[in-house]
């Protein structure tokens, strides 16, 4: 599914955050947005989930306006958010978490291909959110959204709070979806896992693009890096 996002705006507010973002994101496609704290990743995020209204610019899918539609709307023309924070339901078992979401999917992912995925979920699956590790509910995010049978995933900061070694799961789960042909918009502060799971790297300025090339080319200018990340590379 193709992404076409046009000159968009959103804030908080009298707030504006975005100041007229816009991105192309090819079906298939996998995009890592990088950039400081603050710039408006998480807005953008949220904005094209159905979140936050936007209060200029269009969205596309497949070329049809989808702007300003609410989120179970757009969830249900193939677009799913796995959250900043994992936003999970600690007084629902795994198993739960898929008999919600599955209620409009679960024929592309059932249950028991993102259980493939996630081994460790599926020996969880009685297990309530809460009980989790970090790392199983981000997992359990993760598979949550698969489970409507999206085309575009849209990931905010995966990595937070995670081990190396779930990061690596992450990471495979990473791979796995973009095998299977979804279209993958991932905000990410981690930057091995960001250059490793996607084609190309975006980077956000003062809420819009800035930068934008394919993730080798990224990893070979390091200037470039560091002056709009602001990080030691
Ligand atoms: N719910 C909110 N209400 C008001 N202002 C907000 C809200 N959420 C974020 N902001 C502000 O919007 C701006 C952009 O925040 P956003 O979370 O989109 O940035 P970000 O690039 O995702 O940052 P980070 O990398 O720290 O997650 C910031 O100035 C932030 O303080």
């Amino acid at each position: 599914m193709f992404l076409e996002v046009r000159e968009l705006s959103a804030g908080y507010g009298q707030g504006r955050v975005l100041h007229g973002v816009d991105l192309d994101l090819p079906a298939g496609g996998a995009l890592t947005l990088l950039g400081r704290n603050g710039v408006g990743k998480t807005t953008l995020v949220s904005t094209l989930a159905g979140l936050l209204p936007p209060t200029g610019g269009r969205v596309l899918l497949d070329g049809q306006d989808v702007t300003g539609w609410q989120p179970h709307r757009l969830a249900r023309a193939g677009v799913a958010l796995v959250p900043q924070g994992r936003r999970v339901w600690p007084a629902l078992t795994v198993q739960e978490h898929f008999a919600l979401a599955t209620r409009h999917g679960g024929r592309i992912w059932p249950q028991e291909r993102v259980f493939q995925l996630f081994p460790r979920l599926g020996q969880r699956r009685r297990h309530f959110a809460g009980q989790l590790s970090g790392g199983e509910q981000q997992m359990l995010a993760i598979g949550r959204a698969l489970a409507t049978d999206p085309q575009v995933v849209l990931m905010d900061e995966p990595s937070e709070g995670l081990a190396p070694v779930v990061v690596d799961h992450v990471a495979d789960a990473l791979r796995a979806m973009v095998q299977a042909g979804l279209t993958l918009l991932l905000v990410e502060h981690d930057l091995h896992l960001a250059l490793d799971a996607a084609q190309e790297v975006a980077v956000m300025v003062r809420g819009r693009i800035a930068h934008r090339c394919p993730t080798a080319e990224f990893r070979q200018d390091l200037p470039t890096m560091q002056k709009l990340l602001g990080v030691a590379a």
